[in-house]
């Protein structure tokens, strides 16, 4: 099938930067990109490219080469279904908050939307591809959706997972280990492919059928999790045995079989898709009967829920058991460094324990707003929107935001943290000053010279 133009519906962290590599490499191409939320489409058209809705490094320069060339944003979704031959569902697919599987399943509803949509406004043949992360089997549920419409349309459906990761959206596109393309029909598969083949060489492009697909975006995030929750469950041993966790990831990284990538212990893993797609695998597993498989994923998260715990309990009990009343500087909120994003940020459930305990929070984030700060609180409805604004303030001055604290927290490993002045920082708080850091990011020998306490993770 010739491809003259697609379409992306839904404008999020993932449809918008990979719909923009895709324009960039592809100038032949008519691409829109869609979405029901008319604030996040103004803000992609928005001509003061700061104000982008999406934080990424190299994104704007992307956008500003594209844009209104071959990339256009648009609310209006029919239009743009009708037109395209190609049509991804980059949509969010988040943990069912209501129902049957609610707290484990993914919620699928704006997906179902999507494909409706799809089979209400097409008039030509068309190939769906779903760029969302999805449980296995869920193509099946949207070609019988499709191919119930009772037109002869032909509807071919392609799963496309995406496996950029935040921070480093763009270079991951431009740059991906793999492009993997599950589907029935080879024709199909061969148009999308001849898209990605732009710039992607044919060898790193990957075929497999539907269901191999689907799987294999959950496994690839069950395995990087579990990484993360191993490496932080040796750092717990590592506190009490005098083992510094960065000698031992350095160690057992260089046995090539294990490597290097994805061992820095943490606070925890945080971001939109790592519970959400380990609780979903989880969710399949249990409805599937495979209890002990379900079991051994659901430790991953079981052990992440424990990091998170464990840091805000050490800290309340270094402060000699209570912070009631105690300033403490959060330097970070986002849930890693060169993102905007805040989603399962460990920052926010650290917090929200340390309110608890009637901590008065002082958050300083280079990308992250005070609305988003509060409203990421007032989500977990853990008390009033009143008293979470009374307990945390949140500052544009990370120097204002740690005078006079009798502690710092460090959640995100932004860089410019390892640039500040600790001097002054050490000189304006409260003695003795403490630091607890979530990201191993400072050096432990300068702050101890300075004359910090200084607590990392599993050292
Ligand atoms: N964020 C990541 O790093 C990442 C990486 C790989 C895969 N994924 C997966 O990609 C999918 C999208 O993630 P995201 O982070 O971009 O989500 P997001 O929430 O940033 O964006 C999704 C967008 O879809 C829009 N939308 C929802 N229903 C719609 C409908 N019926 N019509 C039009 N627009 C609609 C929403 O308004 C929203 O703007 C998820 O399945 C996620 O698991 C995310
Ligand atoms: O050694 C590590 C690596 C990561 N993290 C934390 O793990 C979380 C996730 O990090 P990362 O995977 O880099 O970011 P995401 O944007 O969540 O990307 C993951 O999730 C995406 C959504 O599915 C996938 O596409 C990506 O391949 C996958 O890496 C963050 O809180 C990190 O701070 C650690 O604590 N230690």
């Amino acid at each position: 099938m010739k491809i003259t133009k697609i379409c992306c519906i839904g404008a999020g962290y993932v449809g918008g930067p990979t719909m923009a590599v895709i324009a960039k490499n592809n100038p032949h191409l008519k691409i829109t990109v869609v979405d029901i939320n008319q604030d996040r489409i103004d803000a992609w058209n928005d001509s003061d490219l700061s104000k982008l809705p999406i934080y990424e490094p190299g994104l704007a320069d992307i956008v500003k080469e594209t844009r209104n060339k071959n990339l256009f944003f648009s609310t209006n979704i029919d239009a743009a279904i009708d037109e395209s031959e190609m049509i991804f569902i980059s949509v969010n697919t988040p943990t069912k908050t209501y129902g049957k599987g609610k707290g484990m399943a993914s919620d699928l509803k704006y997906i179902e939307l999507c494909a409706r949509n799809i089979a209400e406004v097409a008039k030509t043949d068309k190939i769906v591809v779903e760029k969302s992360t999805l449980p296995v089997r869920t193509a099946e549920a949207i070609k019988s959706i499709l191919h119930n419409t009772g037109s002869d349309i032909n509807f071919h459906i392609l799963s496309n997972p995406e496996f950029l990761a935040e921070g480093t959206a763009v270079q991951d596109l431009l740059h991906p280990d793999r492009v993997l393309i599950g589907g029935e029909s080879e024709a199909a598969i061969d148009s999308l492919v001849k898209i990605y083949n732009t710039w992607v060489p044919e060898a790193k492009i990957l075929r497999t059928n539907l269901w191999s697909s689907e799987l294999s975006k959950l496994t690839a995030n069950a395995f990087l999790a579990q990484r993360v929750s191993s490496i932080n469950a040796i750092s717990e041993l590592c506190e009490l045995t005098g083992a510094n966790i960065n000698e031992v990831a350095k160690a057992i990284g260089m046995d090539s079989r294990i490597g290097p990538k994805f061992l820095q212990a943490s606070i925890g893993f945080g971001g939109s898709c790592f519970q959400k797609d380990i609780l979903n695998l989880v969710y399949i597993a249990r409805s599937y009967n495979l209890n002990e498989v379900a079991d051994y994923w659901e430790q991953v998260i079981i052990m992440n829920d424990h990091q998170k715990r464990r840091f805000s309990e050490r800290l309340i009990k270094t402060l000699y058991d209570t912070v009631s009343g105690k300033k403490i500087g959060v330097l970070g909120w986002a849930f890693k460094k060169d993102t905007n994003d805040t989603r399962e940020s460990a920052a926010i459930y650290v917090t929200d324990h340390l309110l608890n305990e009637q901590a008065l929070l002082s958050v300083y984030d280079p990308k992250v707003s005070r609305v988003k700060i509060q409203s990421d609180l007032n989500y977990l409805n853990t008390r009033s929107e009143q008293e979470n604004n009374d307990g945390v303030t949140v500052e544009t001055c990370p120097y204002e935001a740690l005078k006079n604290a009798h502690a710092v927290a460090i959640m995100t490993e932004w860089d410019e943290f390892k640039t500040y002045d600790w001097k002054k920082i050490y000189t304006d708080m409260k003695k003795p000053a403490f630091i607890f850091d979530g990201r191993n990011l400072l050096d432990k020998s300068e702050m101890k010279a300075i004359g910090f306490d200084y607590y990392a993770i599993g050292q």
